[in-house]
């Protein structure tokens, strides 16, 4: 997968390494300090307190000072020292978090004002839409699509509630490109979903009422009882929380609920990371004018698609979200 940033380093927050003071050799060369320590996954973070798989048991922990500003989330390879017995009560230390594969960001918006990475080294984002009650957005599949290109993540459209409404002319919107999908209906099992996800990180991402939780409990059986576990880790509900929470599937692999996470704004993601998320695009755009917006009637790709190098629907999507980089993210 081509990725849209020549930054594939996911690590916004500890890429700058300082020299120490007497000019000693940058930090990141020296050994890793707490070379015992054990490797943990973070499953649940909450209120200062994130709850890490080490070994097959559950562990809290905390993060140690030394981390610095560095942030720690859902789907993050730590180390950890102090207490990792599990034990109620017991408290380990995070002294390390290892580098990311992939970094899922939200943007800034009136329930947060800063943009965060929400998820770390996941593989999948999978897109869940109803096709019917609520009405499918097509403009937030797109945003979804480039938030997945850039966070370093594959797409998976979910389309659910498919005893409501065919799905034919969703998926004729989005067969150009290329994305795969899965389709579900009450009283169905979602085995082609099982199928999708096992062995693999994947994000769950859509609208409220779209069926992301009916999905996750009939993925894994235990979802009710982890979450209520969690919750009585953290104080706090499934639906007041906001942050993510990772959960085994029966068939390896795992699936992160993003709760207070519903749709990706693009105001992070640059024009030239836009257009990269459309490959086959980006190589027509070579051919435009300096500094194209790819929206005047002087642009290349309208010629590279007649061409025939790309679908007139991929170069639609691209300038719908070019053309809406601003826009509201849960529109
Ligand atoms: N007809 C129909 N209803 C469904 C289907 N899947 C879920 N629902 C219903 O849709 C409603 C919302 O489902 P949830 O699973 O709670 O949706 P959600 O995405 O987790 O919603 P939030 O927790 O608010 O984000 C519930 O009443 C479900 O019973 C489906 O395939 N068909
Ligand atoms: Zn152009």
């Amino acid at each position: 997968m081509t990725l849209a940033r020549s930054r594939h380093d996911y690590d916004e927050d500890d890429v700058r390494v300082r020299p120490g003071r007497r000019g000693s050799r940058p930090r990141t060369r020296r050994r890793p300090a707490h070379e015992s320590a054990a490797a943990g996954f973070v499953t649940a973070v909450d209120r200062g307190r994130y709850r890490c798989l080490v070994d097959g048991h559950q562990v809290t922990a905390m993060r140690a000072r030394e981390l610095g500003r560095k942030g720690v989330v859902v789907g993050d390879r730590v180390a950890l020292v102090g207490d990792i017995s599990g034990e109620p009560d017991a408290l380990a230390r995070i002294v390390r978090v290892e580098p990311r594969r992939s970094a899922l960001r939200r943007t800034a918006d009136d329930t947060d004002p800063f943009e965060r990475i929400v998820v770390a080294n996941a593989d999948r984002l999978v897109i869940v839409t109803a096709l019917a009650d609520p009405e499918p957005r097509p403009r937030m599949i797109d945003r979804c699509l480039v938030a997945a290109h850039d966070a370093g993540m594959a797409p998976l459209l979910c389309l659910t509630k498919a005893d409501l409404a065919a799905p034919g002319d969703l998926l004729a919107v989005y067969a150009p490109l290329e994305v795969p999908s899965t389709v579900t209906r009450r009283g169905e099992d979602p085995a082609e979903l099982r199928k999708l996800l096992a062995g693999q990180v994947s994000v769950l991402v859509g609208h409220s009422g779209v069926g992301k939780s009916t999905l996750v409990n009939a993925l894994v059986p235990e979802a009710s009882r982890a979450v209520s576990q969690v919750n009585a880790v953290t104080g706090r509900g499934r639906h007041t929380s906001s942050s993510a929470i990772a959960l085994e599937l029966p068939d390896g692999g795992w699936i992160i609920d993003t709760p207070g996470v519903r749709s990706f704004g693009l105001a992070h993601v640059p024009p030239d990371g836009l257009v990269a998320a459309f490959p086959e695009l980006a190589e027509g755009a070579v051919h435009c004018p300096p500094n194209c917006d790819h929206l005047q009637p002087d642009c290349a790709l309208d010629n590279w698609v007649a061409q025939g190098h790309a679908s007139p629907g991929r170069l639609d999507s691209l300038r719908r979200l070019l053309a809406g980089r601003d826009e509201d993210p849960a529109g």
